[in-house]
């Protein structure tokens, strides 16, 4: 997610005193779990050896929703720090309805794959962009193998509205020294969204592509009302789970 793209590597590289250094972010194109670490071969393609010092960093938006992610993760590192992205589970779901109509006009409307049963309010909580806003679920399968102390939770409201606050977490969560400040943000009123003020290894500003900060579709009111009143309660075991208030409830 966006947190990568906003934490340019190089900056550190550049920094002489910082003791850690992020040589690249191997962002893989890997999208099962399995492809990554089934096969030696496979893993040394997709993610050569990292050298002392060095921190490897691979991104996956599914392994936080994947049964099978928390045991092959910890069978290959037990010391893995995890980073996940979190936002309202209903805009969660709005937006990932939203990319997918991008990608296919015909689909139907949110607030009919919402429901199994409309009249009754019945949710459809097979149907993907419901499932994964159910975080305290999947956090408690990660849970058997890690412990919370190796899992940070970005909040994805915060990385909008104060990126730099956010990304100090990640970088103290990392042990690295906190580099990127409010000096390497603007926010671009245009694009609604921070930007940063040199994109790497050039001069000229960068924000994300326009793939991310999508303007997302009118959804009825009162569906978003019934899916508010569905998430409430596994937000709180959430809130409870991480120690964090994400302030989901307004
Ligand atoms: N700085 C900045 N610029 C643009 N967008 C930002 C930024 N920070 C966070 N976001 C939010 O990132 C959301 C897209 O991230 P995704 O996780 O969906 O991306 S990914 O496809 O899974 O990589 C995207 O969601 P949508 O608004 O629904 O498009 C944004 O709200």
């Amino acid at each position: 997610m966006a947190v990568f793209m906003l934490l340019p590597h190089t900056t550190y590289l550049s920094d002489p005193e910082n003791p850690l250094r992020v040589p690249s972010l191997r962002h893989t194109t890997a999208t099962t779990v399995g492809e990554l670490v089934d096969t030696e071969r496979t893993l040394e393609e997709l993610m050569p050896k990292t050298l002392e010092g060095q921190i490897t960093m691979e991104k996956t938006p599914s392994y936080f929703v994947t049964r099978e992610a928390p045991a092959r993760i910890s069978a290959m590192s037990r010391d893995t720090k995890l980073i996940v992205v979190v936002r309202d589970p209903v805009t969660r779901a709005i937006s990932d309805y939203t990319q997918t109509l991008s990608k296919k006009p015909d689909i139907p409307s949110f607030e009919s794959l919402t429901f199994k049963n409309r009249t009754t309010g019945l949710i459809d909580t097979s149907w993907s962009a419901i499932q994964i806003g159910i975080y305290a679920k999947h956090l408690d399968n990660w849970l058997h193998y890690f412990p919370m102390e190796q899992i940070l939770f970005v909040s994805g409201e915060r990385l909008i509205s104060d990126p730099a606050g956010e990304l100090g977490r990640v970088q103290d969560f990392l042990g690295l020294k906190r580099i990127i400040t409010d000096k390497h943000f603007y926010f671009n009123q245009t694009k609604g969204f921070p930007c940063l003020k040199k994109a790497e290894g050039s001069s000229k500003p960068h924000c994300l592509g326009k793939t991310k900060g999508r303007t997302h579709p009118n959804i009825d009111p009162e569906v978003v009302q019934r899916l508010r009143d569905f998430y409430r309660p596994f937000n709180m075991k959430f809130y409870q789970m991480t120690g964090r208030f994400f302030g989901w409830e307004d």
